[in-house]
């Protein structure tokens, strides 16, 4: 019986491989330059386990859609010696913290390892972390929700909008702590995933964010938590997992010790997330679960 291993390496949701998608290179920056539509107030607005499965050949195909190698023809562009390219992917990133994880994944667009690039931020928190850092960076930044005391921000058909004009083709929420309108969910199907500090679907939903999931981990008796990122859905935290981290939890664990741990698993596992995005390796299974495509061993 033909097999294909399911390989998630340092995963636990399943990548395996398929139908590898070629892809590289390149579209110089475009800057965004201040626009009537976007009011915003002088803002620039505008793993650690291997672990395999495996499923029958036959199963897979028939559950798996398949996946054309065929690049849709505005994906492409070409070089001067005709060579054709894959157009990097225009992501934004939804932040109202620190921005880690916005960093980890810029930095790794900016590096070329994955096929994309930040065009804009978004927060509901002008005066944060990610906010400064996009600042510092050129990255323009966008304030969503507007708050009911302010005139800053962008309403969500606005928002909308905005994405539009960014030409955005991914949303990564990460420690974005606002309720997505399901207007930008619907604006954006299968096309926005966020990261969450625990193993879902256990310690997720309204009320559990930041400290708060390490803490009821810990007080849980929990042995071991970890970081998912799963696609977003209207609401918290209830979109079908993509994929998973593991890390222990220690006898003597504080709340931050916890964090910390989990957080440098953040990092990886959104990097990796968004390389897949990236390069279309994100398939659907018959049951509506996503896998990710394995770049290193795609079938023969
Ligand atoms: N439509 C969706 N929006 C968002 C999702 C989602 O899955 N669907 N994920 C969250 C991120 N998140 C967990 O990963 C999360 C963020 C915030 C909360 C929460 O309880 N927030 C508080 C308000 C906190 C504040 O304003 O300081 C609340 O709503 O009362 C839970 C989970 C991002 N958006
Ligand atoms: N429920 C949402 C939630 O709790 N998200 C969490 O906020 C932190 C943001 O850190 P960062 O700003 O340094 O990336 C991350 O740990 C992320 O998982």
């Amino acid at each position: 019986m033909n097999v294909i291993s399911i390989e998630a390496q340092n995963l636990i949701s399943g990548f395996y491989s398929v139908t590898k998608i070629p892809a590289t290179q390149n579209t110089k920056n475009s800057f965004f330059t201040t626009s009537s539509f976007v009011q915003c107030h002088g803002w620039v607005p505008f793993k650690t386990h291997n672990c395999f499965a495996s499923l029958s050949l036959k199963s897979i195909k028939q559950k798996i859609e398949p996946k054309t190698s065929v690049e849709k023809s505005g994906d492409t562009v070409s070089d001067k010696e005709g060579i054709k390219t894959t157009k990097k992917k225009k992501l934004a990133v939804f932040v109202s913290g620190g921005g880690s994880n916005f960093k980890a994944i810029h930095e790794t667009c900016v590096a070329g390892s994955v096929h994309g690039e930040v065009v804009v931020l978004v927060t509901n928190k002008r005066g944060c972390g990610g906010a400064e850092y996009a600042r510092n960076m050129g990255i323009p930044v966008i304030l969503f929700p507007r708050a009911k005391d302010e005139l800053d921000g962008l309403s969500s058909s606005d928002l909308v909008a905005a994405l539009r004009r960014f030409e955005v083709h991914y949303i990564l929420l990460a420690g974005y702590l606002k309720l997505l309108p399901v207007e930008l969910i619907r604006a954006y199907p299968k096309s926005i995933v966020n990261i969450h500090p625990s193993l879902l679907p256990a310690f997720g939903g309204k009320g559990y964010y930041g400290m708060k999931v390490h803490k009821a981990v810990i007080a849980s008796g929990a042995r071991y938590s970890g970081a998912t990122i799963h696609f977003v859905d209207e609401k918290y935290d209830t979109g079908k997992i993509l994929a998973q981290r593991i890390v222990p939890v220690l006898p003597n664990d504080s709340a931050e010790d916890l964090a910390a741990r989990v957080l440098q698993e953040e990092h990886k596992l959104y990097v990796e997330v968004t390389a897949a995005l990236c390069e279309e390796r994100i398939v659907w299974r018959e049951d509506g679960v996503p896998l990710i495509q394995s770049k290193q061993n795609p079938t023969v």
